[in-house]
């Protein structure tokens, strides 16, 4: 049956906090509790300093606190430039059975998925809008992009009310996936105008779902209406995660006290300040001043440092005044100046070559961070960094890289690129991020190979195998982005196992087995 009807087609946008507050309570089912038994939450909903609503701790909070568990009042495919083509019903990507539904030219891979309740509802809202060509000229990458705000269209009242009491960045560059699909469909202009403050929503709130560890699929976003109050810092206090109900867990990652604002991280935790910078200006459109971007060093990690253009200088370029969008830059050792133009060059250089590399060839990934990208920047540098971790996730992982082939020398650099990742988020004061556990994760890994290999070492190795498995734990249980050994490798190599040491591995092989699907 076809629906016309768009409920509020735009906000007011004058919700206040209290209203914002009762709306949030009863989306997170806080007022499903009696009297007898109150729910208590550790924050509350306020007026950011920052401008904007944000949250913040009414009462001090421990690392690991659970602070709220979020759920989506939408998903789907996520809305960039550059478009996966997979199933809108079940993710696949890659597959040579993708074809358009012939009633509303959405991509799917099965006749299961033609049939889902998922898809009818989606079809049952597109098929509805006349078409403006034939159906199989519809371009199904911008239809997809379209997809979650078409999604909204099936909110209640209540639901729309919460949607829409949101920020949305209303400017020229949101929503044009919505007055694209205009060529397309001749859709209702109360629909376009809902459509439209939805995918402006959608670009100011929504956060990219996690995948399964290791798997391949289309990438998701959702709005988590509770999570998307929460305020940015380059250096959050928090953490999400995703179960495989698309359920957002947002955790406490270092102790938060009383007063104190509750902030997630918006961009990548290892991009140096001027690509963070940039990055949230482009997209959200506010400049960051928080500690980090203020300070040139970022607490000495020196992410987005460049090489000295002075031939006889082997120091590092820093920007001096890190908050000026055009500052200069100086050298630490020698005292060059460089101006904002030159290091632009640089950057931009530095970007076409990363753009250029073959992430999925793990030898040329490793040649060309071993060889090759210091000659160009330091190796503090974020694009450094990123290698390593790319490097990182390979190693032990990737076929013919399994823990049980690797040579010594690729072993123990895994260990080395683990403790240097480490480091540099420590540095950061980055706490228990999620980043950090699957990098213990991938440190306790590659000493347990070693002890597996030379079972002489293994006392010496038994605790940091013991602690690295314990913490990763800690941080990853739970999460659909943790690797599936991850139990396993806590109960026979984590603290308290009574198994006989040389019998504590006999799980690895198994699982490191060509073949094995992890
Ligand atoms: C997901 S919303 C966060 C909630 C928002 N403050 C509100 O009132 O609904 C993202 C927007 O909040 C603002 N914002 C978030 N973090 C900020 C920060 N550190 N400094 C300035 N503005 C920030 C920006 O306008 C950004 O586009």
């Amino acid at each position: 049956q076809c629906s016309t009807g768009t409920g509020r087609v735009a906000s007011d946008r004058m919700t206040s906090i209290e209203q914002l507050s009762q709306m949030v309570t009863r989306h997170l089912g806080l007022d499903a509790f009696s009297d007898e038994l109150q729910y208590t939450t550790k924050w509350t909903i306020f007026e950011s300093p920052l401008g904007g609503r944000g949250l913040v701790a009414t009462e001090d909070i421990k690392t690991g606190d659970v602070l709220f568990v979020d759920h989506p009042l939408v998903y789907g495919p996520r809305c960039r430039a550059i478009v996966q083509r997979g199933c809108t019903v079940c993710r696949k990507i890659h597959s040579d059975t993708l074809f358009k539904c012939s009633r509303c030219a959405l991509l799917l891979c099965s006749e299961q998925c033609q049939n889902s309740d998922v898809h009818f509802s989606d079809c049952s809202i597109i098929s509805c809008w006349p078409n403006k060509v034939p159906i199989e000229d519809v371009d199904d990458a911008l239809l997809s992009r379209a997809l979650t705000s078409i999604r909204a269209m099936l909110l209640n009242e209540e639901q729309r009310n919460l949607l829409t009491s949101l920020q949305a960045h209303v400017l020229p560059q949101h929503g044009s996936e919505i007055r694209k699909l205009k060529e397309y469909f001749d859709i209702p202009i109360q629909v376009e105008q809902f459509l439209t403050l939805v995918a402006c929503i959608l670009d100011a709130n929504a956060f990219q779902i996690g995948t399964l560890y290791g798997k391949k699929e289309l990438s998701l976003h959702g709005l988590y209406p509770v999570s998307a109050i929460m305020n940015h810092n380059c250096v959050s206090n928090t953490r999400y995660s995703f179960n495989t109900d698309s359920q957002m867990t947002v955790k406490a990652v270092k102790p938060i006290q009383a007063g104190s604002e509750i902030f997630t991280c918006y961009t990548g935790m290892l991009w140096g300040t001027p690509s963070r910078r940039l990055h949230l200006y482009s997209t959200k459109h506010f400049l960051c001043t928080c500690d980090r971007c203020a300070d040139p060093t970022e607490r000495g990690t020196l992410l987005a440092a460049l090489k000295c253009f002075s031939s006889e200088c082997l120091g590092s370029l820093l920007p001096l005044q890190p908050l000026k969008t055009n500052t200069a830059w100086k050298c630490l050792d020698c005292g060059l100046r460089v101006p904002h133009n030159n290091i632009c060059t640089i950057q931009g250089a530095l970007g076409s070559l990363v753009g250029s590399l073959d992430f999925d060839n793990v030898l040329a990934l490793e040649n060309y961070l071993l060889n090759r990208i210091t000659k160009y920047v330091p190796k503090t540098n974020q694009v450094v960094v990123d290698l390593q971790c790319r490097l990182i996730w390979e190693i032990g992982e990737a076929e013919g890289f399994r823990w049980h082939e690797l040579a010594a020398p690729r072993l123990a650099l895994a260990e080395r690129l683990c403790r240097g990742t480490l480091r540099t988020l420590a540095a950061l004061g980055a706490g228990e991020a999620l980043l950090r556990g699957l990098l213990l994760y991938h440190l306790h890994a590659a000493l347990a190979e070693r002890a597996r290999r030379e079972p002489h070492l293994y006392e010496e190795l038994k605790s940091e195998i013991e602690n690295t498995i314990e913490q990763a734990h800690n941080i990853l249980q739970g999460d659909q982005a943790a690797p599936p050994d991850l139990d396993l490798r806590r109960q026979y190599l984590g603290a308290g196992c009574d198994t006989p040491h040389e019998e504590r591995f006999f799980f690895l092989h198994a699982n490191d087995a060509p073949g094995h699907s992890k």
